[in-house]
């Protein structure tokens, strides 16, 4: 990637509060063969814009839920998801996920993919021209905008999901264990640039993730979850910590130090708070 990142000038960049997120007694219930399944349980989360939050949970906590309600993929709930104070109701251009698989179109080259992201906006062409070319050296890939996904790694299809997320400059982006099927330099590669870009364009974003470490070297903020029902049993704040060195020039971009002791304290504590969800209750005493 770009070895030094620039804010891309955007025609969306206007508005003034961008990316506050509000959620207030959120509770989203399936029916599952006829039976009401609770999924989410009341929660309560507030976001600041501009904001890293991780979360983190066993399977089957509500994680990816809960992103779905966010993106506005799942309408039918109780409580209210706020942005900028507006209620999400539906998809919009203001919200982009990345998944774990990388959903590109195998027969669109790397630049066609990144336009997908723009396919609903009302930019001139040339301003659309210019925002995908941007977003692909956003990423790394501007020598690679003709290239078919098949003609890419894992980690760099990745960027390109990446890229078409932010293409559209949304308020909010939402990752959904965006760096689980990728190797482990790929994955620490892609979490630093991951983290320099939404600093660099003061986008909020939410990661889901099972990387406790990952938690906790991208959020300021991680929400642990705990299962049946699904809902958040505690917030650590992680924004505090010392920030890595990269080549010695520590920075804003740059995640927090996974060697420093408070680190793993934290960690420690994470770790504790996810055991928690897992305990069995005592087992009763023959009488
Ligand atoms: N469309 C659906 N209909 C019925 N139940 C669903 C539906 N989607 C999710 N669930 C249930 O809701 C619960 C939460 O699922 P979800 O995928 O959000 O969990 P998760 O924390 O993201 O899990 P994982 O870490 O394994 O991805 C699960 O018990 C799941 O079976």
């Amino acid at each position: 990637m770009a070895d030094t990142i620039h804010p891309i000038h955007h025609p969306a960049h206007q508005a003034a509060a961008r990316g506050a997120l509000e959620i207030r007694g959120l509770t989203k219930r399936y029916r599952v063969s006829g039976t009401p399944f609770t999924a989410l349980q009341d929660i309560g989360l507030s976001v600041a814009p501009g904001e890293f939050v991780s979360i983190v949970g066993a399977s089957g906590c509500g994680k990816s839920t809960l992103l779905r309600l966010i993106v506005g993929l799942e309408r039918q709930f109780d409580g209210e998801i706020l942005l900028d104070g507006r209620p999400v109701a539906g998809p919009g251009l203001d919200r982009a996920i990345v998944f774990q698989e990388h959903r590109l179109f195998p027969w669109l080259t790397a630049e066609e993919n990144v336009a997908l992201g723009l396919l609903k906006s009302h930019h001139p062409a040339a301003d659309k021209r210019r925002l995908v070319r941007e977003h692909l050296e956003l990423v790394g890939l501007g020598a690679f905008a003709k290239a078919y996904p098949s003609q890419l790694s894992g980690g760099m299809s990745q960027r390109v999901a990446i890229a078409r997320a932010l293409v559209a400059r949304p308020r909010i982006l939402l990752l959904d264990e965006p760096f689980g099927a990728l190797d482990a330099l790929t994955r620490s590669h892609l979490q630093a640039e991951l983290l320099r870009i939404v600093r660099a364009e003061g986008i909020t974003a939410i990661l889901v993730t099972h990387d406790v470490e990952e938690a906790l070297y991208l959020g300021d903020r991680v929400v642990v979850m705990h299962p049946r029902p699904g809902r958040i049993a505690g917030i650590i704040p992680a924004g505090r910590l010392p920030l890595a060195e990269d080549g010695g020039a520590p920075g804003p971009g740059f995640g927090h130090d996974r060697a420093d002791p408070a680190f793993i304290r934290l960690r420690e504590a994470v770790l504790a708070e996810l055991g928690a969800g897992h305990a069995q209750p005592p087992a009763r005493r023959a009488a």
